[in-house]
Order: structure tokens, then sequence, then C-alpha cells
């Protein structure tokens, strides 16, 4: 039986390349993973599907899917042949318009934002249920400076699109679009990119954790000892690399890529590998999206350098020599914040702590980011135990469980967290501490029904 979602029709914001306009009839799409959640059977992989434009209109394509699957190839997957067949993406961003390995039909689906196909199985549209969510999200909005914000039921409410659409919210709440002059369509646009960018295959390393990161950074942001120095420049930025800071993350870390001689880690030297391509890949799509073409070249590269500078500062191989840095400045009280320089240190350590402060998130978040970070080292674990290559530390499902994992995890980042306290000495700094070590607390002494 062929079931057919007709998706509508397919707005962009530049005309269909060439290449596209030129291919107007049947497509051949292979998969081993369902559109709309599931595996796909076998014997359904290979799905059809149409491309059609209106040659009147050259900013409009047409998608029509026969039950369309479309392969990811980016990603390690659960699915061994997805695995062995991944190839990382270069630096190089494909064509966005392409049905390409790693966009699926229903990355489209979100492109289009209409939310007039909110079903797993059937073609009906659920308006008022997208109207109730919709409205349940931006309810959620009004929290977003809460450290109790809950980013899974955020993501759920907004149809899996909580990194667009809290980005977009907190460049509104800062008045970013009004002072850099932002094109929206063009800001959206871009956001829409960054979530696609990351891979939904991760069980940890995806769009969420992103969304999570950025949340957390808005909430470093508003702590009062930052925010009365901060310039709109560092916040646009802090926000910027946030959003971004792991863009294209394969779901193996840098020490797979080393050993199995992966091209980027050629590329990048061996040093901070994937750091490196998330800045290249957050860089051209700033670019692909022209979102601050209207800057001069100097601003332009000026924030493109910064953006890597904080990038590169979420290095978790490197995470001494910054802590060391920050406490050293601390023992001789001499960060000035109208200090330009000082600045960016503080926001580089802000966006270190945004970024592995899920142990310091309520019980109830934090073990659920416990529980997806170590489902993605035990699968790094399990490819390299097939590919013959030494099991990576800590990735090792026969020999680590959760709990070790998160207890040595928290040990590494108290002294951080601790330092981060001692500098923005406010509530938030001890809520954090709070949860932090009754969370470390759980994992030693852990009660049945917790874990
Ligand atoms: N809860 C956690 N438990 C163990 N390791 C973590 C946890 N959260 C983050 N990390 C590690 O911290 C690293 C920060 O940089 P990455 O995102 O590259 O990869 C992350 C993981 O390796």
């Amino acid at each position: 039986m062929e079931v057919c979602y007709q998706l509508p029709v397919l707005p962009l914001d530049r005309p269909v390349p060439k290449h596209v306009l030129g291919r107007r009839g049947a497509i051949s799409i292979t998969s081993s993973s369902g559109l709309f959640g599931g595996p796909a059977p076998r014997q359904l992989s290979k799905r059809r599907g149409a491309v059609s434009y209106d040659s009147s209109d050259q900013m409009v394509l047409y998608i029509r899917m026969i039950d369309a699957r479309l392969r990811s190839q980016t990603s390690y997957t659960s699915e061994k042949s997805e695995r062995d067949g991944w190839t990382a993406q270069t630096d190089t961003v494909r064509s966005r318009l392409e049905l390409q390995p790693g966009r699926s039909a229903r990355c489209i689906h979100k492109i289009l934002h209409t939310s007039c196909y909110c079903g797993k199985d059937t073609q009906e549209s659920h308006p008022i249920l997208d109207q109730e969510y919709i409205s349940q999200a931006k309810f959620m909005l009004k929290k977003v400076g809460s450290w109790n914000f809950d980013v899974f039921l955020f993501d759920q409410l907004s149809n899996g699109n909580s990194l667009v659409d809290l980005t977009f919210h907190l460049f509104n709440e800062y008045s970013l679009i009004k002072l850099f002059e932002l094109d929206v369509l063009k800001l959206r646009h871009f956001l829409v990119m960054v979530q696609e960018s990351y891979h939904r295959q991760n069980p940890y390393h995806n769009a969420l954790h992103a969304a999570d990161v950025t949340q957390a950074m808005y909430c470093f942001l508003q702590e009062p000892q930052l925010f009365e120095s901060l310039t709109s420049c560092d916040i646009l930025l802090g926000l910027l690399a946030a959003a971004t800071h792991d863009l294209d993350h394969p779901g193996v870390n840098q020490s797979f890529l080393l050993k199995s001689s992966h091209h980027l880690a050629m590329l990048y030297q061996n040093m901070s590998v994937l750091e490196n391509h998330h800045w290249k890949f957050a860089v051209s799509l700033l670019r692909e999206s022209c979102l601050l073409s209207h800057l001069s070249s100097t601003d332009r590269e000026n924030l493109e350098n910064r953006l890597g500078s904080l990038i590169l500062a979420t290095d978790i191989s490197r995470h001494d020599e910054y802590l060391s840095e920050f406490r050293a400045h601390l023992n001789r009280a001499d960060l000035h914040l109208n200090n330009s320089q000082d600045r960016h240190f503080i926001l580089q350590m802000a966006l270190k702590c945004a970024d592995i402060c899920n142990p310091c998130r309520p019980w109830h978040l934090s073990k659920l980011w416990s529980h997806k970070i170590t489902e993605e080292f035990f699968r790094q674990g399990d490819i390299e135990r097939r590919k013959n290559l030494e099991v990576s530390t800590l990735c090792d499902r026969n020999t680590y469980t959760v709990g070790k994992i998160q207890i040595g995890f928290i040990s590494l980042v108290e002294p951080l967290f601790a330092e981060w306290a001692r500098f923005s000495d406010s509530p938030l700094s001890r809520i954090i501490i709070s949860h932090m070590t009754s969370n470390k607390l759980k994992w030693t002494h852990p009660p049945q029904e917790n874990m």
C-alpha cells in the first residue's frame, strides 16, 4: 500500500537553484529510518517522491513524498548500517534545497513551520492542538530565565523547534534584531539551518542540548555581575555561540576521530578538532544566511573570530587550563568588566559553565541528560569494538554505569562552579551548587526509584 504525504508549498527565501529547476519528476529516496518516527520496515526502505516547481515563481518549490524516508549519513545512529555508512560532512555547507543525505523530509516540514501536519501516521491536521501547544510554549518562554526551565517539555510543545524558538525569543528579548538591524527572515532562516545541522540521531549532542545550553547561557548573562557590564555585542555573541557551539557534532568524540584518522582530525591537526569544526560550520551558516552581510567586513571578521574563541573554550580537554586562569584572576581580583578582553574571558567561562551545567540542573532534568550522554558514550564504545579500535574511556558499557560516570564528571565540574559562584556571588550560583551536590549524592547513594 502506498501512503502519500502531500507536503504543502515550500516557501524559500532565495531562488530555486538551476539544478533543481531542471529536475521536475520522480526522485528516489533510500532510508532506514521512518519519516514521522519509528523504523521503516525493510521492504519499504526504498521510497519515491517528486519535486516540481512553478516556473512563474522561482521562490517556491513543491515537494511531494510517497512515504518518503531519507537516509541520514552524517551521524552514528543505533542502526549498524547507518553507522558504517557514516561520513562526516566537510566544512562546505551543502545546498539546503536538495533532498540530500542528512536532510529528512521532516526537516523540510519543520522549515515550513506551518504545522499543518502533526500526525504520526495519518495525514490529518490538528490545528487546534497546534494552537494549544504553541500558546503553552509561549507561556513557558515567560519563565525562560528560570534555572528549572524544562527544555524537554518546551521542545515537545514547540514541535521539536526549541532551538529556533528559544533563540529567536532571546534575540527579541534583548532587542538584538533592532540594535543590529537584523533581517527577521534571514535570522529565522539562519536559526532553522543551525537547528537542522544538529544530528537528531545523537542521543545527547543534538539541537536540544544546544537549546539547553542557550537557555543556561541566558541565565548567566542575566547575572547582575555580568548584565550590568555586557554590551549588546557581547550578548549577541554569547547567544550565537551557545546556539552553535556543537554544530554538526557527529556523536563521537575527538579521541574517536583521531584513532580513526578522520579527515577533520587531519584538517585541524588533532587540536580541538570538533570545536574548530563547530566554529567553521557556524561561520559558514552565518555567511550562507547573509545574516550579518550588512555589517562592515571588519566587524563581521571580528564577530566571527570572537565566536571562534568562545566555541573553542568549550573544549573539555582544555578545562583545567581555563579553570586555572579563572581562579588566578579571582585570586588577584583583577577582572575588570569595563575591559573588553576581561568581558570576553568571562563570556568564555559562562559558555563553558552553560555547556557542562547539566549535573547542576534539578534532578529530574539532570538525570535525563546523564542517561543521554551515557548512551552516546556507549554507542561510541560499541562502534569502536566493532571496528577493532581501542574502546575509549567511559565508552565501555561492560565496565561503566551511568552513576559511576556521573560521580566522576561532577567531581570534574565542581571546582568550576565553585569559582563561578565566587565570581557571581548570586542566588543562582548557590542554587546551582546545591543541585550539583544533591545530584552527586543521589548518584552515590541511589534510591532505587530515582534511577
Ligand atoms: N552529564 C555528563 N556526564 C559525563 N560527561 C558529560 C556530561 N555532560 C557533559 N559531559 C562531557 O562534557 C563535554 C563537554 O564538551 P562536549 O560537548 O564536546 O562533550 C561533553 C561530554 O564529553
